[in-house]
């Protein structure tokens, strides 16, 4: 078996109440999968789970047949990599924001960071389109250009899993496309695997290999997109009445709203 990550039954939630119940799957090395639902369905939670930010209520994740509850945090740190909605900035500059993805690898007597870690701090600056920002203050960027430095710091930490919580959400279309090509090609040609929460129906079904659908706190489907994205699932789940064709290009599930009034006219 060649499962990186291996989740099992796995619950938890807030003050010991169930939010996210009896989740399992694995993901092989270098897919990119891809977690949708609609709020409130426990998408954030399970990533705190996986995580360790939250303690598991019952079962156990996974990586390389290490729990990860019980790993120490550099090993952690150098194995996962997080990218949440809001980034703890502080007064830094970019580029100090995104060598402090080198840090878990430090020693214990090594204050500074060797010339290895600028070099790859530098390669994911550019590759991520920050270095023309490098030396502003995080705290003087915009939203977008905040999440496109943090993507940059979680590649830096050159993890084998990384989890990307909606990492497009204040990207304009360039930059979506700019994003998620480049995990894509970081998937397929370093192997990186990538769970990542997304909204957006139509990059999830053309950039994920699988989608996890998530409702209430469960996993209600697994699958390739074009498994997971149709019209019955989708309209159960997000209560909307939607449909759903090819791209004829990619041969992608595309998911098309229709207003109320243009169904009311139907
Ligand atoms: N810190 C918290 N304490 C208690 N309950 C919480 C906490 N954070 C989230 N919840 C609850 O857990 C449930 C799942 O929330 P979660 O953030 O995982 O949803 P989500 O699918 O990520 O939603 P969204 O798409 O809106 O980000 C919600 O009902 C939410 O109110």
């Amino acid at each position: 078996m060649n499962d990186l990550f291996q989740i099992e039954n796995f619950s938890c939630g807030y003050s010991g109440k169930f939010v996210l119940e009896d989740v399992s799957f694995q993901i092989s090395k270098g897919d990119f999968v891809g977690i949708i639902g609609p709020n409130g369905s426990g998408k954030t939670t399970l990533f705190k789970g996986i995580s360790g930010e939250l303690p598991a209520l019952s079962g156990s994740s996974k990586l390389n047949g290490k729990n990860l509850q019980k790993m120490g945090l550099k090993e952690k740190a150098t194995n996962l990599a997080v990218v949440t909605q809001t980034i703890e900035i502080g007064s830094m500059t970019v580029e100090e924001y995104v060598l402090m993805g080198r840090i878990p690898y430090r020693n214990q007597f090594q204050f500074f960071e060797t010339a290895e870690d600028i070099a790859i701090a530098e390669k994911y600056m550019e590759l991520t389109g920050v270095t023309r920002l490098r030396h502003k203050f995080m705290n003087a960027l915009s939203g977008g250009e905040q999440q496109l430095a943090g993507i940059a710091r979680a590649l830096t930490q050159e993890p084998q899993l990384l989890l990307l919580d909606e990492p497009t959400s204040h990207l304009d279309i360039t930059h979506q496309v700019q994003i998620l090509n480049l995990i894509r090609r970081l998937s397929r040609e370093l192997g990186l695997t990538v769970l990542m929460i997304i909204h957006d129906l139509n990059l999830a079904g053309e950039y994920c290999d699988s989608l996890i659908m998530m409702q209430h706190g469960r996993m209600r489907k697994k699958g390739v997109p074009a498994e997971v994205l149709n019209y019955k699932d989708i309209e159960a789940v997000y209560d909307t009445v939607v449909i759903t064709r090819i791209n004829p290009v990619s041969g992608k599930p595309v998911v098309f709203l229709v207003s109320e009034e243009v169904i009311q006219k139907k």
